[in-house]
């Protein structure tokens, strides 16, 4: 083997590569917010008063879990990924990973993250990781092969995890714990379904059932970003109602005002559906959840 500079500075560099291949394959983008979801699901449950150390321990126990998850997406879905553009240059279908090595990766991060919640935050958060998990990677993954009813499925598995957050920290799941969940669910479908227009072609390409594709002219794909962001315009204002004596007029005002964004951007989807239109409401989307979760931590008193 050689050992100068040059091959040295080529392993190393190497190295480097098969890191961020790792890194890549856990889809470190979708993570970071669904770990800020987690983060604000534990400091709502927890009245504003949140047990820091929990609040850290269900982060990392959930990041390690959501990660093993999308793993074990890439290990399955190769051969669709190879003949989506979106998704060839991926670490397995662009042959820099093999599909071997990462299920063994992804089985790791999964057993050491189980292990972690039940160690640090109990069985109820791990259960419900346990849960998410086999939903994502068992059951939706292979459904998107099948009918455009993956989007629903998929929608709960982006969901739990605000459980996992609220469980860590407070073992009752009360009406407050559910309209956190709603919120995520129903907030998918207006970010997905801006997606899925937007790569109709690829998902055809990849044989994905998607409602963009089952529909080519776009009008279900735009009736479930319309249906999705009605709800929730609802449910975003639950939280707000407090005791029904008490409620916080700001949250619930700032809430009418940002699901009315969402809203107004669907129902423009709807009726343009077009590359401008779509990517509007996909970045709405990704504006409109940190901001709309953010309140709950700025303006607690509605708990
Ligand atoms: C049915 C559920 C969901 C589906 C099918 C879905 C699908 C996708 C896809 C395909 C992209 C890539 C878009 C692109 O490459 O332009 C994306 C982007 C993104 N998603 Fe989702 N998503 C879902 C739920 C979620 C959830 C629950 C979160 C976090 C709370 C999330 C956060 C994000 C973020 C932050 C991005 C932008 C990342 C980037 O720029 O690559 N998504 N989503
Ligand atoms: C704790 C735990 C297990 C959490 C998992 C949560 C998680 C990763 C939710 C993601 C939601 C989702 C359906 C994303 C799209 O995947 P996709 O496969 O449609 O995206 P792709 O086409 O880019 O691969």
């Amino acid at each position: 083997m050689s050992t100068g500079p040059a091959a040295l500075a080529d392993r190393r560099s190497g190295m480097k590569q098969q890191l961020s291949d790792y890194l890549e394959l856990t889809k470190p983008k979708i993570a970071v917010l669904l770990l800020v979801c987690v983060a604000i699901a534990g400091f709502y449950a927890s009245g504003g008063q949140p047990d820091v150390l929990r609040l850290i321990n269900v982060i990392i126990g959930t990041a390690l879990v959501a990660a093993s998850s999308c793993v074990w997406n890439q290990c399955l879905e190769v051969h669709a990924d190879r003949r989506m553009e979106r998704t060839s240059r991926r670490p397995i279908p662009s042959g820099r990973l093999s599909r071997y090595s990462s299920a063994i990766f992804g089985t790791l991060l999964g057993s050491i993250g189980v292990a972690y919640l039940l160690a640090t935050v109990g069985w109820m958060p791990a259960l419900i990781g346990v849960l998410t998990w086999v939903l994502y990677v068992c059951i939706y993954t292979p459904m998107k092969q099948w009918t455009p009813w993956n989007t629903t499925v998929g929608a709960v598995a982006g969901a739990l995890p605000m459980l996992m957050g609220w469980l860590a920290v407070n073992p009752t799941l009360d009406l407050k714990a559910i309209s956190l969940f709603a919120i995520l669910f129903f907030w998918q479908f207006p970010h997905f379904m801006a997606i899925a227009w937007l790569y109709r072609e690829d998902y055809e390409k990849g044989g994905m059932q998607m409602w963009s594709v089952v529909d080519r002219s776009g009008t279900k794909a735009g009736l479930q970003a319309v249906s999705g962001a009605m709800a929730l315009l609802l449910v975003s204002v639950v939280p707000g109602l407090g005791y029904i004596a008490m409620p916080n007029i700001t949250y619930m005002l700032l809430s009418l005002f940002g699901g009315t964004v969402m809203l107004i951007a669907s129902l423009r989807f709807f009726t343009s559906r077009d590359e401008k239109t779509a990517r509007q409401l996909l970045f709405a989307s990704l504006l409109y959840l940190p901001i709309q979760l953010g309140l709950l931590v700025i303006l607690p008193s509605g708990v």
